[in-house]
């Protein structure tokens, strides 16, 4: 009966508490509902991302695992129509606001002061033993930041070598920070014997623009907030000083942006050294009052310096020396200031300093704020090249035309010589591409590398995320193809141009997305790649091997490209100075996604050789890269002097350039190590001329027996638009084409390995010295003033 009474309750009771309950009963089920579907839905998402998009090779794949850091974490910005050249953008105004992602930072531990922090201790320097070694950095994107740092230089210099302390002092250094490892000065002070203590003087101006110089500011705040290193990594300086430089015609004001970056440089350089700064941040207009205000502060860091020497270290009760005076106001604001993160592991650090200064005990909640969190930041992306950057200015005077604000163009010389009927680059010689067909352009000027032979140093964006007001897809390709355009028909009234040459060169066919910056950053790049395409455009895309998830999603390509700058790590470093810190890792997975995508379109190893850096013993490195990722082609070449000041500080002179001689024996001992281990590559053509070399796989780009290295474009718009069916199976069924399904002509007989690679039918034009003089006029004359090693190794893409 029991049992019965109860069963009849049962379902009663439940109906009353569903009646009373429903509503948080429907909420939580709704709440576990949209859970697990989020779960399903990134897991997919994922699951996307770690596939290649394009169908599967008939090969076996390496697996490539694509790291979650790697994955682009950006959120585009289309930029409005009026901010470029032409008016198709109307339906890509969908704006979306960036709002910044916020750092995941660690749990906020807050400590409430109760003591005023005590003197910072006196550096350990004995005046007695030790030497003090200035170093002077200054970074500078247009030269005048530059320029009054060698000059500060130059009289500081004399100041230590002469002043009372002068034994104390080693010679000052210069260093451009766009030049050197930042982890090497920045993350703790560099490596030296025990008795030479540094002291760090910065130059820097300020831009409200994205520059290098934020990733300089970033560097150091990463290195503060990495949990990984002491929170005050360069607490072993003797002490530091900043200068600015600004102007205050723009920006009048320091709440109006005046020198805003040196003022977040000393804000963390205060962090880093765990205060000491040994001299006020010194600020100028440059437009005003530099040479006073330089002046001034110069013989201020001095006599700072004297006080060092002597033993007294950084000085008692002197304003801004790092000392009690010192506010912890101004520490509370500077820790709430920074980017909106202001309760991060800077208030763990001042727990840490409050511990060793106060000898009460410390009331500490773990739980509270100490003041309400502020609201996020809504950061709002910038222009990548504006118009009013030096880098635009650079640009321009350099021949590119910036299209939008992220996007380049320009007609290279082999485009004039072509139309002139004075010869085509190496990619006539070893593929077809007639040079006054093709456009050379980026969708994207920034770049996540530094190579040493990158004339933009200084002035170039660079960066690790795409973070930029980003043009729609549709924009670029009508400003690049319109600009392009304009150019050709500027060459109109040039004597030479041939008419036919002229008319065939109003219709694009080809476009080398390389020119400088990254062009698979650009978020929208296979969008552009389609619009290419559709208009039977082929489409060459050289990357530098650092976005590996960019990579593993590109639609194909007509031939795509990987800069194998190096064969090893260490090398790799110095030659690329990359920015991301897992660059090898980076570089190994694009390797491996180029091995596994080798059967779907043509993949070619780009090799720059620069004589001191990655040529000598590096044949064997080159050949266990080749191996891994197997490409279809290794174009080698001779770096490019570009006979920058830019180059120079990166310490390339002509001497890293190699001759064509070197570069030929080079190829010759890579072609005889791949042989022996059994990979099947010939040099299969040249291009003296642009002192570059092409090896080839002989197993796949030869017909009946003869080199086949050219491309049949044609037949490749027709496998992309599904005219033509392509022969890469997958389970028995076509699943698209292979490389060999768009493979051309034989490779001319002139453009063979020894036979120079010269088209017979062009005009060759000799320079001084080099041959039968044919030409000497206008251009010509100013060309033959260039040195022969320019001449072997000059070369475009
Ligand atoms: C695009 C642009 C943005 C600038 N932004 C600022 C700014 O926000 N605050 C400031 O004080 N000066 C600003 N300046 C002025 C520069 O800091 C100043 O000209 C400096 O001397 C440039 O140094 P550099 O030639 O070494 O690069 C800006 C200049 C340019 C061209
Ligand atoms: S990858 Fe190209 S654009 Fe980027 S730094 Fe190197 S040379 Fe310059």
């Amino acid at each position: 009966m029991a049992f019965l009474h109860i069963s009849e309750q049962l379902p009663a009771e439940l109906l009353l508490i569903w009646h009373h309950h429903r509503l948080p009963i429907l909420l939580c089920a709704l709440a576990a509902a949209t859970i697990v579907r989020l779960v399903l839905y990134s897991r997919s998402r994922r699951h996307k991302i770690f596939a290649s998009p394009t169908p599967s090779s008939p090969v076996e794949k390496k697996t490539v695992e694509l790291k979650p850091e790697w994955l682009p974490a950006y959120t585009t910005t289309l930029s409005p129509p009026n901010s470029n050249t032409d008016n198709h953008a109307e339906d890509d105004i969908s704006a979306v606001a960036l709002v910044a992602k916020a750092k995941k930072g660690p749990k906020t531990v807050k400590g409430r002061k109760t003591t005023k922090k005590s003197a910072v201790p006196a550096p350990i320097f004995d005046h007695k033993t030790d030497k003090i070694q200035p170093l002077v950095f200054f970074q500078s994107l247009s030269g005048t930041t530059e320029r009054y740092a060698v000059q500060f230089a130059k009289v500081f210099g004399e100041w230590t070598a002469e002043c009372e302390q002068a034994s104390s002092f080693l010679e000052p250094q210069t260093l451009d920070i766009s030049y050197i490892e930042h982890d090497d000065y920045f993350i703790s002070p560099p490596k030296t014997d025990a008795g030479t203590k540094y002291f760090y003087i910065i130059l820097i101006p300020t831009y409200n623009i994205d520059t290098v110089l934020d990733i300089f500011i970033e560097g150091l705040q990463e290195t503060h907030n990495d949990f990984r290193i002491d929170t005050a990594p360069l607490s072993g300086l003797l002490g530091y000083s900043v200068f600015g430089f600004g102007e205050k015609e723009g920006w009048p004001t320091e709440e109006q942006g005046f020198c805003s970056q040196a003022r977040e440089v000393d804000k963390w350089m205060a962090r880093l050294t765990g205060r000491k700064r040994a001299y006020p941040l010194g600020m100028a207009d440059v437009k005003n009052d530099v040479e006073d205000r330089l002046q001034e502060w110069r013989i201020g860091v001095q006599e700072a310096l004297v006080e060092i020497a002597e033993g007294r270290g950084l000085g008692e009760g002197v304003a801004g020396s790092g000392d009690p005076a010192e506010s912890d106001e101004e520490d509370i604001e500077d820790a709430e200031d920074s980017n909106g993160q202001g309760t991060r592991v800077d208030d763990v650090e001042d727990l840490g300093s409050m511990v060793t200064s106060s000898s009460t005990p410390i009331p500490v909640d773990f739980t509270t704020y100490k003041s309400k969190p502020k609201p996020k930041l809504i950061s709002t992306p910038k222009e990548m090249v504006p118009t009013t950057s030096p880098t635009h200015a650079a640009l321009t005077k350099q021949g590119y035309s910036i299209i939008g604000s992220h996007s380049g163009v320009k007609i290279c010389r082999w485009t004039k010589s072509a139309l002139r009927g004075r010869g085509s680059c190496y990619k006539y010689s070893f593929y077809g591409i007639a040079s006054h067909l093709c456009m050379e352009a980026t969708p994207s000027l920034s770049c996540s590398n530094k190579c040493v032979f990158c004339w933009r140093h200084g002035t170039n964006p660079v960066g690790t995320t795409w973070r930029w007001i980003t043009d729609a897809p549709d924009l670029i390709f009508d400003g690049i193809t319109a600009a392009h355009y304009k150019k050709i028909k500027m060459m109109k009234g040039v004597p030479g141009v041939r008419a036919e040459r002229f008319a065939e060169a109003m219709r694009i066919r080809h476009c080398a997305l390389s020119l400088v910056g990254e062009p698979i950053f650009y978020p929208h790049i296979n969008e552009l790649l389609e619009i290419m395409h559709s208009n039977r455009i082929s489409t060459f895309l050289v990357c530098n091997a650092q976005h590996p998830a960019q990579l593993a999603s590109l639609v194909p390509v007509t031939q795509l490209y990987v800069s194998i700058d190096a064969s090893n790590k260490e090398s790799l470093r110095k030659i690329d100075r990359p920015l991301h810190r897992d660059f090898w890792e980076r570089f190994c997975a694009c390797l491996d996604i180029l091995r596994n995508r080798r059967f779907e379109q043509r993949t070619v190893f780009r090799l720059t050789l620069v004589k001191g850096f990655n040529m000598a013993e590096e044949v064997k490195g080159y050949a266990d890269l080749v191996e891994r990722a197997l490409p279809g082609f290794v174009e080698v070449k001779g770096v490019t002097y570009c006979g920058t000041s830019a180059a120079g500080s990166a310490g390339l002179t002509m001497q890293n350039v190699p001759f064509y001689e070197e570069v030929a024996e080079f190829v010759t001992e890579l072609e005889k190590e791949l042989n022996s281990r059994g990979l099947t590559y010939g040099i299969g053509a040249e291009h003296a001329h642009s002192c570059c070399v092409l090896l080839a796989d002989r197993t796949r780009f030869m017909k009946k027996g003869k080199w086949a290295t050219r491309i049949d474009f044609e037949r490749f718009f027709d496998l992309y638009e599904g005219k033509a069916q392509g022969t890469r199976e997958d389970n028995g069924k076509v699943v698209g084409w292979r490389p060999e399904d768009y493979v051309g002509d034989e490779t001319p007989e002139w453009a063979l390995w020894g036979n120079g690679g010269f088209d017979p039918r062009d005009a060759r034009v000799y320079r001084k010295g080099k041959g039968p003089k044919m030409e000497t006029e206008g251009e010509d004359k100013k060309e033959q003033a260039e040195s022969k090693r320019a001449d072997s190794a000059a070369l475009e893409f």
